[in-house]
């Protein structure tokens, strides 16, 4: 079904999501991790060791205040890589202590510069996501925008905190609160999700069993109606079309005959002879030929003329799109044919006829004009002597 097929595609791509977030949430440890190391680094040996750096790293506190546009630091960090390499270049001869923390810091920050292209990248993708994504689906666009607001408001937070602590240990401590409040927000922003994603399975599932329920109450409705209206167009002797079925074929036919010149005929076939058959053997024995005489016609006529019971012992059959050449030895073959049914009774063989009045259906014939014409031709064949045919 569609919405099952919906379900799953929604499934899928938020699973894509928190995948996605996933990576995001380590890359964004990496980057806490980068940032502190960092600090720690700059905070020992970078500040007034020179005037260039000192420069430089209120520029970094400045660019942190405005994160997430962590692009924007990486030519800041390039710069400050190289004031590093210049005060290196001016430091005494004779070698500096810091000389290998100096290697260290540079290296460091090369490696930070990575971590922030990469984290930039990730954070564009992710805000992109869950802006399309989320508010595709109709749901979690508030929250998706409040886990992005409260995301930046961390790294804005972190980038203050590196640059204002007092000492080593206390910056330590506020950058790891500031990395695990980041790690909160994710963790509810997914906990919250999860349970949108309950809630949303529970009323499809709902919503699934009562459109199969409406479906399945369709289907018996329709069953049952196609049942009467088979019903309301059989007969329930012979199980042959009935006379409302006969008048529907013959409307057709005369709209087929009018509109697109198409030949048809008509036959008017009576049992002979059938009070007889009922009085000498019952109601039972004519009711058994009549049932009989009716599946045979409908045999033999099998794809090829439509067959109805008129009524009593009459039996009409449409010929559409037969001449009367064709129709002619049809009726013919079919009298043959009833004439040839083995009836018994009392175990003596007992000998059914009929006769045919038969009609060419002309383009100005209504389906009332030609009966009325294969009525009067059958019963010239019960004047001419019964089990032939006529016609007219
Ligand atoms: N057993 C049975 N008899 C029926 C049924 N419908 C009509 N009949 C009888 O069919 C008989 C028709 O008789 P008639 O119309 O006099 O004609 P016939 O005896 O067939 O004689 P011809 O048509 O002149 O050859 C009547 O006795 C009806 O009661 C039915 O469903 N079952």
């Amino acid at each position: 079904m569609g919405s099952c097929l919906e379900q799953d595609v929604w499934e899928r791509k938020y699973h894509l999501a928190l995948e996605r977030m996933e990576r995001d949430e380590r890359e964004f440890h990496a980057l806490g991790e980068g940032l502190r190391r960092l600090a720690l680094r700059l905070a020992g040996l970078a500040r007034g060791r020179d005037a260039e750096l000192d420069r430089l790293l209120d520029r970094l506190a400045a660019e942190l205040r405005h994160v997430p546009s962590l692009g924007a630091l990486e030519p800041l960090l390039e710069a400050l890589a190289k004031a590093i390499t210049t005060s290196d270049d001016h430091s005494p001869a004779g070698g500096d202590p810091d000389a290998a923390s100096i290697d260290g810091l540079r290296a460091d920050i090369a490696r930070l510069q990575e971590l922030l292209a990469a984290v930039s990248l990730r954070l564009g993708d992710m805000t992109r996501y869950l802006a399309v994504e989320l508010e595709r689906t109709g749901v979690g666009d508030r929250e998706g925008r409040a886990l992005d607001a409260s995301v930046r408001e961390e790294m804005r937070a972190l980038g203050e905190t590196t640059l204002a602590a007092a000492d080593l240990g206390s910056l330590q401590a506020e950058v790891a609160a500031r990395l695990s409040l980041i790690d909160r927000h994710f963790r509810e922003y997914r906990e919250r999700e999860d349970a949108r994603l309950a809630a949303y399975r529970d009323r499809a599932e709902r919503m699934r069993d009562r459109v199969e329920e409406l479906e399945n109450q369709a289907t018996s409705l329709q069953d049952s109606l196609r049942r009467e209206h088979e019903l309301a167009l059989t007969d329930g002797l012979t199980s042959l079309p009935n006379r409302l079925a006969y008048e529907r074929r013959m409307a057709e036919v005369e709209r087929e005959v009018r509109e697109r010149g198409a030949a048809a005929c008509l036959g008017a076939f009576d049992i002979d002879h059938f009070k007889g058959i009922n009085d000498t053997y019952g109601h039972g024995a004519g009711d058994a030929v009549l049932r009989i005489v009716g599946q045979t016609l409908a045999r033999e006529l099998e794809g090829r003329a439509f067959v109805a019971r008129y009524g009593g012992e009459e039996f009409v059959v449409v010929f559409a799109g037969m001449g009367t050449d064709e129709a002619w030895e049809l009726s013919l073959a079919l009298c043959a044919t009833v004439e040839k049914l083995a009836f018994h009774a009392s175990s003596k063989p007992v000998t059914v006829t009929m006769s045919g009045g038969i009609t060419r259906f002309g383009i100005d014939d209504t389906s009332a004009v030609a009966f009325d014409r294969a009525d009067r031709a059958l019963y010239a064949a019960k004047r001419a002597g019964r089990n032939r045919c006529v016609l007219l």
